[in-house]
């Protein structure tokens, strides 16, 4: 397994009000890994981010980054850092090549024309580069913010809600970008509450909701451990109870026996042959049936099922 870039122990933030944004949050990235924060508004997403990028002083815990405590080593750490953020807020009258590579030099690096080429033609913004960024669309202006946090050649990029109110080409245009990122080695921590964006791009997800960070996985091992088949089977006559030969499947009748409804499978894909292995052990008791239903479950479903177990827990 690669090396840690980011570790984060036992992570607090409380408001000054009184709000607890984040609580105790453990976590640790990997060099090459791209990682999915994935929550609801207020979640805690953005106020995590801050805290790495020094934005948010955080009330307990440690940071490290890169080897480097961001208590006491803190500009070294951050050097390495890349923020896009979700929103532009300054160089509006700027033209795009000027903006970028003050970006750099705001990290006290020497200019490099050619390093701000390279960056501005991958993001296609090389033919935009005398543009004010305020007369950009607001697909190319979202293009600028990764260009601006790239200036600094960061191994260590964070997107705080890359896609919000996109449409769907610039978000996969996004995708794809972020992608690219990965291929020059850097590590990529994004934040989403698009199930969809976690789902294509990430190698592991996060799911946080009201500071908790509830659970770490694989995305494919989150999936196999909570991903659910369901299947409803419409019989052609309705049941009162379920026939032996059938009894150790995972079903249950439903709909006054009109229905019966398989929930079962780990997300692999085993779900689905359990379901024609069900429907073989039906005809063989001589059920008939009139259809067959099946759905897998997306992280949607997971990502709902975890929050409503959170708030049960709080
Ligand atoms: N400066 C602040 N002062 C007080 N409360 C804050 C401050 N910033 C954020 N909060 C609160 O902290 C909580 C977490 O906010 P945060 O912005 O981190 O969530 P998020 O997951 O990024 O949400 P979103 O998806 O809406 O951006 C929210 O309840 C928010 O209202």
């Amino acid at each position: 397994m690669s090396e840690p870039i980011l570790e984060l122990v036992g992570l607090s933030k409380t408001y000054p009000g009184g709000l607890k944004a984040l609580d105790n949050v453990d976590l640790t990235i990997r060099k090459g890994e791209i990682f999915a924060l994935l929550g609801p508004n207020g979640a805690g997403k953005t106020t995590l981010i801050g805290a790495v990028c020094g934005i948010v002083r955080p009330s307990d815990g440690t940071m490290r980054a890169f080897g480097h405590d961001m208590a006491t080593d803190w500009r070294a750490a951050r050097a390495r850092i890349g923020l896009v953020p979700q929103e532009l807020s300054t160089d509006m009258f700027e033209p795009v090549s000027r903006a970028v590579a003050y970006s750099r030099g705001l990290f006290g690096l020497a200019p490099d024309p050619a390093r701000i080429e390279e960056i501005l033609r991958s993001l296609s913004l090389w033919d935009k580069r005398d543009t004010r960024i305020m007369a950009l669309s607001g697909g190319m202006k979202r293009r600028v913010l990764i260009a601006k946090a790239l200036a600094h050649e960061p191994d260590l990029l964070f997107l705080d809600e890359p896609t919000a109110g996109v449409d769907v080409e610039l978000r996969k245009d996004m995708w794809r970008q972020i992608g690219a990122m990965r291929e020059r080695g850097v590590t990529v921590i994004l934040t989403t509450h698009y199930i969809e964006e976690a789902e294509e791009m990430a190698d592991r997800v996060g799911i946080i909701n009201g500071g908790k960070l509830l659970m770490v996985d694989d995305k494919a091992a989150m999936m196999k451990r909570l991903g659910r088949t369901e299947a409803h089977i419409s019989l052609a006559q309705p049941l009162t109870e379920l026939p032996a030969s059938i009894a150790h499947f995972p079903v249950e009748l439903e709909e006054a026996g009109t229905s019966l409804c398989y929930r079962g499978g780990d997300g692999t894909g085993k779900g689905k042959g359990e379901v024609a292995d069900l429907t073989k052990a039906l005809i063989a008791a001589e059920v008939d049936y009139t259809g067959i239903e099946v759905r897998e479950s997306t992280l949607e479903d997971i990502f709902v099922s975890l929050l409503g177990e959170g708030e049960g827990a709080a």
